[in-house]
């Protein structure tokens, strides 16, 4: 296999590496926490708890060590100027506020420029490394749409993400099945309304 193209999954951003998880740490955290609820973090059914949520931990927040942007380094030369859209993309993320769980969709679209064609795999991942942190709705929404940006520099990019939040759910206001839509427009999908609906249109056609 072409190792220059196994690169996308072997980026890291400078700023977190140095900070990969601590797993130790955490599990001494879930030991007090379990501890402060109540609980005898001693009691057989609970003695690998702490191992197995540090183990949890580092995978949902995986994407705190990559920078989504490195994603969009693979370019084809390739002249389409027209709409590329990939849409359902599932994502599960963790609200920073209360550390329970969101998810939903990302649907992401681009009008390409001079050739500046990305895998649509790459998409994806975008939208995966960003929710695999503690995160907001909007900021993995406006975090997608500006990578593209910055690295594609294509007419326009635009994301929409639909989600459910636990934080809304199971706890707090209580109210299960409220969607949160959050949208980012860039480009000719801020200042065209015709463009922005097809993209809204493709988004509700099965
Ligand atoms: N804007 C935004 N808010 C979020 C997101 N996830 C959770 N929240 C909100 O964050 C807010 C935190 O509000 P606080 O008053 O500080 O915390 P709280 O007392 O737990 O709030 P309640 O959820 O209303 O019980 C709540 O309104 C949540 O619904 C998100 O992705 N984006
Ligand atoms: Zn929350």
């Amino acid at each position: 296999m072409d190792q220059t193209k196994r690169k996308d999954i072997d980026y890291t951003n400078d700023q977190t590496t140095k900070n990969k998880v601590n797993r130790p740490q955490i599990e001494q955290a879930i030991r007090l926490l379990l501890e402060a609820v109540g609980e005898d973090p001693t009691r057989e059914g609970l003695l690998d708890t702490p191992k197995r949520v540090a183990k949890m931990y580092e995978e949902m927040f995986e994407g705190l060590h990559i920078n989504p942007k490195e994603y969009f380094k693979t370019i084809f030369n390739e002249d389409h100027e027209e709409l590329v859209f990939v849409k359902d993309i599932s994502f599960y993320s963790m609200c920073e506020h209360h550390l329970v769980p969101f998810y939903g969709k990302a649907h992401v679209a681009y009008l390409p420029k001079d050739g500046k064609v990305t895998g649509l795999s790459k998409l994806a991942r975008a939208v995966e490394a960003t929710a695999r942190r503690p995160q907001l709705q909007e900021r993995i929404t406006s975090t997608v749409v500006d990578a593209i940006m910055d690295m594609l520099a294509p007419h326009g990019a635009m994301v929409i993400v639909e989600a459910e939040h636990m934080c809304m759910t199971m706890r707090g206001v209580r109210k299960p099945g409220a969607m949160t839509m959050t949208t980012a427009a860039r480009g000719v999908f801020e200042t065209d309304s015709v463009r922005r609906n097809e993209v809204l249109t493709l988004m509700k056609t099965t």
